[in-house]
């Protein structure tokens, strides 16, 4: 599919998000900083701008932006909103809200690839009122309900 794309920083004018593997779902978001960004271990979230916006159009589509694993896992770098969700009809810029979550100082470097965004089918749900629910296997069960065996 095509979706709308419009460069805010002209230095990803030659580096548009892409699939580093053909069987890549993430396209990774990079950092348009002008000067490297100091992220305090624990501190608030710091909101990062990608230098991209774009616009789905289609309400059977949103996107994710995710942590990349290997700075989340290795550097705790995750995301303040832990999952970024992008509207169909949002044309902002795409922002990264940027969390160390770990016990180390994070610099972002300007255009390091520190999140990534994942392009998802949606179903807008309309609500049918009932008195009852047509009896399920699970009914009311959760929470550890079937066991861990
Ligand atoms: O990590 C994120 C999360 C959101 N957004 C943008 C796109 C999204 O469409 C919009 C609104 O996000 P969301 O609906 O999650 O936030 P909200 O707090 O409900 O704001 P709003 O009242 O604007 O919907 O903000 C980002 O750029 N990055
Ligand atoms: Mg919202």
């Amino acid at each position: 599919m095509y979706i709308d794309i419009r460069i805010l920083d002209t230095r990803l004018n030659d580096d548009l998000p892409s699939y580093a593997t053909p069987g890549s779902a993430g396209l990774d978001l990079r950092a348009s900083l002008q000067e490297p960004l100091t992220l305090a271990p624990g501190a608030p979230a710091t909101l990062v701008g990608t230098g991209i916006a774009i616009y789905l159009r289609d309400p059977g589509y949103a996107a994710l932006v995710l942590p990349r694993s290997g700075l989340g896992h290795k550097k705790g770098l995750v995301l303040g909103n832990l999952v970024g969700l992008i509207d169909s009809d949002y044309q902002g810029e795409l922002m990264v809200s940027a969390w160390n979550r770990g016990h180390d100082t994070i610099v972002i470097e300007p255009l390091e690839r520190i999140a990534q965004l994942v392009i998802v089918p949606v179903v807008q749900a309309r609500f049918n009122i009932v008195e009852q629910f047509e009896a399920s296997a699970r009914g009311t069960g959760g929470y550890g309900s079937t066991g861990t065996r």
